[in-house]
């Protein structure tokens, strides 16, 4: 298959320095397809073609090189994505990363549907699962766990931390750094939970905003 983006996500992940074979290529372009097919029904994102292409597939793709790293550390990398929404920023993930299985948690019936759909069209369903619960009612436990556009980190973390397997990282997609330097205040003020964190700065092809990854491990 040859998707309608080609030369954008070609580029795109050539500035990533993410090499995705014609097999990764053609998922990505399943799963492209499917979320232009059905975002006007299900109002997965605001943006369209070009734009939803950039602001969250490459978005979401921007975190990889960082996060096959991490994984590497891990005799065996259990990712999650929490909140996940469309996929975002977990399916593209799993695209890019192959060797790992993927969980994605997401309680709205309607975005769960989308997902399970659209994890049979990329042909991602034997890797990547969907958990179709709230956060409070997950049991398991990850070596990494990414969100991107969840809720404020103060909010989450106590949730958080006991899914998170020894050494495990938490790596929340964000935007601004003195937005999440204000949030990682109230997490010291508010959770019992206790958190290094560090950012790593992204930067997403055609995007002209700041975007970052904050790092976090529970000390
Ligand atoms: C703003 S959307 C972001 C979706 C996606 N991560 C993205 O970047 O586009 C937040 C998603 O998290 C889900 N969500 C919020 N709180 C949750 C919880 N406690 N447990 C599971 N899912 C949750 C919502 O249903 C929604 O789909």
């Amino acid at each position: 298959m040859t998707g309608k983006y080609q030369k954008l996500l070609d580029e795109g992940l050539s500035s990533l320095s993410l090499h995705l074979d014609q097999g990764q290529r053609d998922q990505l372009d399943a799963y492209i397809a499917e979320f232009e097919l059905f975002n006007p029904v299900y109002k997965l994102v605001a943006a369209s073609g070009e734009d939803l292409v950039i602001r969250h597939i490459l978005d979401s793709l921007s975190g990889a090189p960082t996060l096959a790293s991490l994984c590497a550390t891990f005799a065996s990398c259990r990712i999650a994505d929490f909140g996940s929404g469309a996929g975002l920023p977990g399916i593209p993930l799993a695209i890019a990363l192959p060797s790992y299985s993927f969980t994605l948690v997401e309680r709205m019936g309607r975005r769960v549907d989308f997902l399970r759909n659209a994890l049979l069209r990329a042909s991602l369903q034997d890797r990547v699962r969907v958990i179709d619960k709230d956060l409070k009612e997950v049991k398991d436990q990850f070596d990494v766990i990414t969100f991107r556009a969840f809720h404020p980190l103060a909010d989450i973390l106590d949730l958080v931390a006991p899914l998170l397997g020894e050494g495990g990282y938490v790596c929340a997609y964000k935007a601004l750094k003195e937005q999440v330097e204000e949030e990682l205040v109230q997490v010291e003020r508010t959770c019992k939970s206790t958190w290094k964190a560090r950012f790593v700065p992204l930067e997403v092809p055609h995007l002209e905003a700041s975007r970052m990854l904050c790092l976090m491990q529970k000390i």
